[in-house]
């Protein structure tokens, strides 16, 4: 996507061949900083530290990190540390795990001389796969929003959205914001209300970035607002992208999105989920199977930000000596969520039989 007119993936391959390069997202929207991966380290702490962040992306971010890894030692040790590494980076979003076990069924049989370009041919095709996939989850959302634009002609669609899951959260395109993107670009007259997410504040920082670059209207409001908003601001539709999906449809996302599928329902508001189908985990029956990441509390007690001289900053927002619970995550019910937008269409749990024949 753009930035100031200039096309941007969120990674790629650097000209050298054998380095990595991320947009640094804990800058954003303040300041644009290009990241040089040059090892497997490296992709670890930037995920970690979510400089890239968002389901796909630290998935695919973990690729590169195994192919940056075997450049250097391809031997089986280096490769059972580099997956060992990569796994303990962050626990929630199925993407990161799936990529890694995909990588070791992948490069465990090789010998070790091919290792590294085999690493590497999959994390471009993996990126690759992830734009290709966000485009055609965008196609199908896109089709949600046009009935609504159709029934309700000559006014806007109000859509409301939780974290970032845009193209920052992705290689490019996004998964909840690809079909508003797609719904813009021909015509449809959409806004969005963009919860700004505490405590990271992706959807202030991240998500009124992407909307506002592309020129699509928003409205960045506090998460405790999204009840009312969706109660009294026509809210027509709720979108969120997701981290891992159970067999029965429950979803983790971002802390905070069970609240606003909580809202959603009790306003009658169809609540979508927008993802890849490779983020449903067949392995989970249910959703309290999945682990929650729990971060540093000072997330909680601190917000960074712009000082009045410009200055990324961090302050301090909590009584001193105040403790803080950090949960990355929550999981929503699957009777809260509407349907489920994929790159294969339109899906309810009961469909999510077919994804294991694409699995297997
Ligand atoms: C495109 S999926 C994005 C997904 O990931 C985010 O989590 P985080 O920013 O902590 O990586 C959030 O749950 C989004 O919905």
């Amino acid at each position: 996507m753009k930035i100031n007119g200039q096309s941007w993936r969120t990674i790629w391959l650097d000209d050298n061949g054998h380095s990595v390069s991320i947009i640094d997202q804990t800058l954003l929207p303040h300041v644009f900083r290009i990241v040089r991966l040059d090892s497997a380290d490296d992709a670890a702490r930037a995920i970690r530290s979510m400089q890239v962040r968002g389901a796909p992306l630290i998935g695919v971010t973990a690729a590169f990190g195994v192919a940056l890894a075997l450049r250097t030692d391809s031997s089986d040790a280096a490769l059972e540390a580099v997956l060992a590494l990569l796994h303990a980076t962050r626990p929630t979003a199925v993407n990161l795990h799936w990529t890694l076990d995909r990588a070791a069924g992948v490069l465990r049989p090789l010998a070790a001389s091919r290792r590294a370009e085999i690493a590497l041919d999959l994390a471009l095709r993996l990126a690759e796969e992830d734009v290709a996939i966000n485009r055609a989850i965008g196609e199908h959302g896109a089709d949600i929003i046009r009935a609504i634009a159709t029934r309700h002609p000559g006014r806007t669609v109000n859509i409301a959205t939780h974290c970032n899951a845009g193209w920052l959260g992705t290689v490019d395109y996004g998964t909840a914001l690809a079909p508003i993107y797609r719904a813009h670009d021909e015509g449809i007259a959409v806004h969005v209300y963009v919860d700004e997410t505490r405590p990271r504040l992706q959807g202030a920082a991240l998500t009124a970035f992407e909307l506002g670059q592309h020129g699509v209207p928003h409205t960045v409001i506090p998460d405790g607002a999204s009840g009312h908003v969706i109660r009294t601001r026509g809210v027509d539709l709720a979108i969120t992208g997701c981290d891992r999906v159970a067999r029965n449809g429950d979803t983790a996302n971002k802390i905070g999105t069970y609240m606003l599928a909580l809202a959603a329902a009790d306003n009658h508001v169809p609540f979508y989920v927008a993802l890849p189908s490779r983020t449903v985990d067949l392995s989970l029956a249910a959703g309290h199977a999945i682990e929650i990441e729990e971060r540093d509390e000072r997330e909680v007690l601190s917000v960074s930000g712009r000082d009045g001289d410009g200055a990324i900053t961090s302050l301090s927002i909590a009584a001193p000596g105040a403790n803080a619970f950090n949960p990355a995550f929550d999981v929503t019910p699957a009777r809260l969520v509407r349907a489920f937008i994929t790159e294969r269409g339109i899906l309810a749990p009961a469909d999510f039989g077919l994804l294991a024949d694409d699995a297997a």
